[in-house]
């Protein structure tokens, strides 16, 4: 699976210029990119226009593409993109296990499936045993590494993170900053990761700053 960025430009509502230079790239499979840049110049719409979100107003041109494929024109829904953030969002009126399994791509089917693919997960994750918590009742940590996990059974195509591991301590960062990349890497799935702090842009295999 691959990223692609071709000549991509947003401009913000009423204003008479785009917000950067037009943006070409490359995110080969596995790869994860951070993307850095002074505030305000459009990291957060950036990702926001590649999983299908642009806020109304916005103007976009160029096209981005999965595997040679445009989807420009899709929804949201039928890109196949997963998307984390900092806040790791999960449903809090239901069980973690259901987290995940609202995540799961269909492409899985019989309940006796699901519930060990759900299982398998959360097991990688070092959360075994928690499927019927309380999301309320986990560590920022574990709660990352679930949202991660929720992400990864959908089988995106992409995944697009913006500031994940910024509301972690330090010591806990650095772990679940590398526990996220090799799944993604192991998975081959493209990433592109918006970060302000120097040990994402590291860890990472490349950054491009936007301007
Ligand atoms: N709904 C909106 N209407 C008008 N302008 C907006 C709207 N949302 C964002 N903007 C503007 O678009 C620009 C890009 O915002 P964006 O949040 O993408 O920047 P960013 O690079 O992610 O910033 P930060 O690093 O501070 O999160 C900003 O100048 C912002 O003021």
């Amino acid at each position: 699976m691959s990223l692609e960025l071709i000549d991509l430009s947003l401009t913000a509502p009423g204003a008479s210029a785009p917000l950067f230079a037009p943006l070409s790239l490359v995110v080969s499979p596995g790869e994860t990119v951070c993307l850095m840049g002074p505030s305000g110049i459009g990291k957060s719409s950036l990702l926001a226009h590649i999983g299908g979100h642009l806020p109304r107003g916005f103007t976009a041109s160029g096209d981005v593409r999965l595997d040679g494929e445009s989807v420009t024109h899709l929804p949201a829904e039928k890109r196949g993109i997963g998307m984390l953030f900092q806040q790791a969002q999960l449903f809090p009126h239901l069980s973690v296990g259901d987290n995940l399994a609202f995540g799961l791509s269909a492409q899985v089917k019989g309940k006796v499936a699901r519930r060990a693919a759900v299982e398998a997960a959360l097991e990688q994750a070092g959360l075994a045993g928690m499927a019927d918590r309380d999301p309320a009742t986990l560590s920022g940590g574990q709660r990352t590494r679930a949202a991660l996990m929720r992400t990864l059974l959908a089988r995106p195509r992409a995944v697009l993170i913006d500031e994940p591991f910024a509301a972690l301590d330090a010591e806990l960062r650095a772990e679940i900053r590398s526990f996220t990349l090799q799944h993604l890497q192991a998975e081959r799935i493209p990433c592109l990761m918006v970060s302000h702090d120097p040990d994402d842009g590291a860890a990472a295999a490349r950054r491009i700053a936007l301007g």
